[in-house]
């Protein structure tokens, strides 16, 4: 499938996303917070990448510096090999439209519209049309095709996710980021939901970053990203539900030596 849907535009050797010196602080003088302190880290394209932490460690502000979502400190934030401090603030809202794909804890799909509708919404605000194909393609993948016609409050929580992770792919994003996508779901629809993510991108080639508390969730990636105060400190390819902890523990009980 991946050969029919080909991931989109990008150098083969450029990341769907990189962050470079990457520093973010909120507020000024004493009450100034680093949340982001000089971050290296790159997503590679047509991966899964879960990015895990301790609360307040920097993963949400990681997540939005690079979707351009909020403006760095210093360092850069690229989708792809676009630098995001170098566009305006209309150039930033068409890449977040364009480029890149968003799900949510609480799904954030507008209640007066059909499941479908909600599906090709951030086409039809770039005044485009669903690729029909690629729309039965995406429809398929999330399982709805028989939900259509639903509005969000006719739909389970795991039913509108799966509109969620469907909206998010109908633009065929560079880079999609998932915030807690399961947070709000029982365990069988967060599985689901993690299935679909990682389907969309070994079967369509798609890129995933997501953020996550949950060992079982993270499992799902081809690699966790560990932050620690605002910083990359350790990162696991092929995670198990296992080794996800020990290495969690492990970073820890570094910190408390510090
Ligand atoms: N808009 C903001 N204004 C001021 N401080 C902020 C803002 N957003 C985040 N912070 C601070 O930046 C730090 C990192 O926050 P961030 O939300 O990125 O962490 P997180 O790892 O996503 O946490 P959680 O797992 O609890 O969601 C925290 O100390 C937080 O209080």
């Amino acid at each position: 499938m991946s050969q029919t849907f080909p991931s989109p535009g990008l150098p083969a050797t450029e990341p769907a996303a990189r962050a470079t010196g990457l520093t973010k602080a909120y507020g000024n003088g004493s009450t100034q917070v680093t949340a982001l302190d000089e971050v290296f880290v790159e997503f590679a394209r047509s991966r899964f990448t879960a990015v895990m932490g301790p609360s307040g460690s920097g993963k949400s502000t990681l997540m939005h510096c690079l979707a351009g979502l909020v403006p760095v400190t210093s360092g850069s934030a690229r989708i792809g090999g676009i630098e995001l401090s170098l566009l305006k603030e209309r150039e930033l809202t068409q890449l977040r439209r364009d480029k890149v794909g968003f799900v949510f804890q609480g799904f954030n799909l507008l209640p007066t519209l059909t499941a479908l509708e909600n599906i090709t919404l951030p086409l039809r605000l770039a005044g485009q049309q669903p690729d029909t194909a690629w729309l039965e393609t995406v429809i398929a993948t999330v399982g709805l095709a028989g939900r259509l016609g639903h509005r969000p409050a006719e739909l389970s929580g795991g039913q509108q996710q799966r509109v969620a992770v469907a909206r998010a792919l109908i633009s065929r994003p560079e880079i999609i980021f998932a915030d807690e996508p399961t947070g709000n779901l029982d365990s069988r629809s967060g599985a689901e939901i993690l299935g679909f993510l990682r389907d969309s991108v070994r079967e369509l080639g798609q890129t995933v970053v997501m953020v996550t508390h949950d060992p079982v969730a993270a499992a799902y990636a081809d690699r966790v990203v560990f932050l620690a105060d605002g910083r990359v400190v350790d990162e696991l390819h092929e995670p198990t539900a296992d080794r996800v902890p020990d290495r969690m523990h492990r970073f820890e009980a570094q910190d408390h030596t510090r």
